[in-house]
């Protein structure tokens, strides 16, 4: 492709200890694309996420995004470069409301300034309302206005997932992460879920990362998938590619990765 990347991994890697959890991780992705991140249990995935969002600074190489180095940025001021992400085991503000969880992405980006809402000026109580009703926005797209009261840890697992990718979104992210957003749904959640991906992908003009198990969710949705194995990149290519790949095939070895015809 000609245009420049939105995101470039190059050579980025981490070490623990001893312990190469990921090495030589290159990745490119382009404005509008939805990719997949796959790989054996431990293969390197959330690591790779952790790396993306600041939660861990590579100990090699290089991660540029929209131009912009992020090597040794803090999570929040990768936030507001564009990049959101949601995590493997859930991570809601459980003891809040469904909106008041949605609100308070929006406050961390809000225009507002701390001063004006210690005072309570005008402007403060216009950005609360401009917030809310943002959030409200997204609850109804998620089909979860009718919990917007709800305390978040009583929601239905599925609605919780739901959430927190709405959550990400309110952000007003350019690149989602999502990290196995389909674990513990099933087969019905999963399937509403794809076309939850499908739709605010192309509403939101969104670039989509997607870590996922469920071989029929990534290989229906994603355009192109990076394949992790010990910490490296084994393979890349389209859905196709990479099911007949020798090196995937030998990684999965006794796992299904050819179900993938959604
Ligand atoms: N903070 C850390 N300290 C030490 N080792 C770590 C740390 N974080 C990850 N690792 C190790 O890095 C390796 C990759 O783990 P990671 O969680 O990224 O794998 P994964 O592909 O996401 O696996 P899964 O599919 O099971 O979630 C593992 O061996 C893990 O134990």
């Amino acid at each position: 492709m000609a245009n420049k990347p939105l995101l470039q991994v190059k050579d980025a890697g981490i070490q623990f200890g001893g312990l190469k959890a990921v090495s030589g991780f290159n990745l490119e992705i382009h404005q509008g694309e939805l990719i997949g991140l796959i790989g054996p249990n431990g293969a390197g995935k959330t690591t790779s996420f952790n790396l993306l969002t600041g939660v861990y600074v590579p100990t090699e190489g290089d991660i540029v995004f929209d131009g912009s180095r992020l090597n040794g940025l803090a999570p929040y001021q990768i936030t507001r470069k564009g990049i959101s992400r949601t995590f493997q085991n859930i991570r809601l503000f459980s003891e809040m409301t469904v909106l008041d969880n949605v609100k308070v992405a929006y406050h961390s980006l809000a225009k507002h300034s701390m001063l004006s809402s210690m005072l309570r000026l005008s402007s403060h109580f216009a950005g609360e309302k401009e917030i809310e009703e943002k959030a409200l926005q997204f609850l109804r797209i998620f089909q979860l206005e009718s919990y917007r009261d709800e305390i978040a840890k009583n929601l239905p697992y599925g609605q919780q997932r739901r959430l927190e990718i709405a959550r990400a979104l309110a952000a007003g992210p350019k690149l989602l992460l999502l990290d196995e957003p389909a674990a513990g749904m099933n087969p019905q959640e999963t399937h509403q879920l794809m076309e939850l991906i499908a739709f605010i992908r192309k509403e939101f003009q969104l670039t989509v990362l997607l870590i996922e198990h469920d071989m029929k969710l990534v290989m229906g949705i994603c355009e192109r998938i990076y394949v992790l194995d010990h910490g490296q990149l084994i393979a890349q290519g389209t859905p196709d590619e990479i099911r007949s790949h020798p090196k995937v095939i030998e990684a999965y070895l006794g796992e299904e990765v050819t179900s993938g015809d959604a």
